[in-house]
């Protein structure tokens, strides 16, 4: 397993092995005692899937507030998408600021995603999958979303002059500054 520290401390690039041989290859996609030698210790509680029909569908970005806060550990299961984290910590160093990584069923690569960070992605190919494990069960009632072209997160999608497929919901989300945040950031 390779471990990559991003721009964003606490945001992580994981590249879990991959075992290749003439059927195909095999991996560890998620084990809880590699990532604590990596000094990654998260209870994870929920499994996540979706499926994007079109390339350049975004969702996010979005998050959930105290007291149900999710860490996310996200991998791509089949096609591609480009993965944004956004550092939505008031008072954090990197408030506002923004990683995003190519994860794609070919490169195997996991982006973590700690509580704190709002999270979004844009699908590259049609028909792809992401799947990412959540430390906190969903709860509704503390879910919150940052318009995806916020100015001053600046996030480039890579989507060039073509419009973006949202949900209703991304497409009326707010900017992070008419945001009360709901994260404080504690130090690392
Ligand atoms: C996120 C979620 C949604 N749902 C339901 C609510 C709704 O009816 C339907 C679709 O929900 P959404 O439109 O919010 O799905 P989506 O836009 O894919 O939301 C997801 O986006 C990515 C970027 C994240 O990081 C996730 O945490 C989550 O917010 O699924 C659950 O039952 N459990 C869940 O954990």
């Amino acid at each position: 397993m390779q471990i990559e520290q991003t721009s964003l401390p606490g945001v992580v690039v994981i590249t879990p092995a991959r075992f290749g041989d003439h059927r195909g290859f095999f991996s560890e996609s998620y084990s809880a005692r590699a990532l604590a030698e990596h000094g990654i210790t998260i209870e994870f509680v929920q499994d996540n899937h979706s499926l994007s029909m079109t390339p350049g569908t975004i969702r996010g970005l979005h998050f959930q507030a105290p007291p149900h806060a999710q860490d996310k550990l996200v991998r791509c299961g089949r096609g591609a998408l480009f993965d944004v984290a956004v550092d939505i910590r008031n008072g954090s160093p990197t408030y506002g600021q923004w990683f995003g990584v190519e994860l794609s069923y070919e490169n195997g690569k996991q982006l973590l995603v700690p509580a704190g960070f709002a999270h979004g992605f844009v699908t590259r190919e049609p028909e792809t999958e992401i799947i990412y494990k959540c430390s906190d069960y969903y709860a509704r009632e503390t879910e919150g979303a940052i318009a995806w072209d916020d100015p001053n997160i600046g996030i480039d999608w890579g989507l060039g002059d073509t419009a973006p497929i949202l949900s209703e919901k991304d497409a009326q989300a707010r900017s992070l500054a008419d945001l009360e945040t709901p994260f404080t950031f504690e130090g690392t």
